[in-house]
């Protein structure tokens, strides 16, 4: 009889050399904005101490981006959340947001924002969920609308979720 050991994912930050498998990683996901390689290895060289990998057993199966901007330091944009298909349904998007916010690199961070689109079902949980759990405010506005983006290629809306302010007991 076979036993399945629960073997832990493990979060890092990553690096540039992360960039290709992190593009995968999206592309396979079906749902997010696929940014360029380049843009992935950016976030890994510059941005990686508000950004996280998620591997199972080597493989890379979740990636969350996010930075503080300059404007607003207290504030941890959440860029994108990827989570491999084969690893949905078992809390790592929330593991990884969760992780992300103990990082040093969100130190002094009290509120997140970030944009979800109406389709995006699961983010769009786990973001307000993250909200009740912990009686924190939230507030979903228009953000982006799909009237910004260009004809050629027609998005759907990406509403702007604020949550907080919380204190981020790192
Ligand atoms: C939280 C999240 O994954 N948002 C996605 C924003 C946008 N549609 C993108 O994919 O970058």
């Amino acid at each position: 009889m076979s036993i399945e050991t629960k073997q832990a994912i493990k979060y890092r930050k990553p690096s540039a050399e992360d960039g290709s498998r992190i593009w995968k990683l999206v592309q396979d996901t079906g749902s997010l904005d696929l940014n360029s390689p380049y843009c992935y290895m950016l976030l890994g060289h510059y941005f990686n101490d508000t950004c996280l990998v998620a591997e199972d057993r080597g493989r890379m199966i979740g990636f969350i981006s996010g930075f503080r901007p300059p404007r607003n330091p207290e504030t941890l944009f959440v860029w994108q959340i990827a989570v491999a298909r084969s690893h949905r349904r078992r809390g790592i998007a929330k593991a990884m947001l969760t992780e992300l916010l103990a990082q040093d690199g969100c130190r002094g961070v009290r509120f997140i924002e970030t944009t979800v689109s109406p389709s995006n079902i699961a983010s769009r949980r786990l973001f307000l969920g993250f909200a009740e759990e912990k009686s924190i405010p939230s507030t979903v506005t228009v953000g982006y609308g799909a009237d910004m983006f260009p004809e050629e290629t027609p998005h759907d809306d990406e509403p702007l979720f604020v949550i907080g302010p919380f204190f981020n007991d790192i």
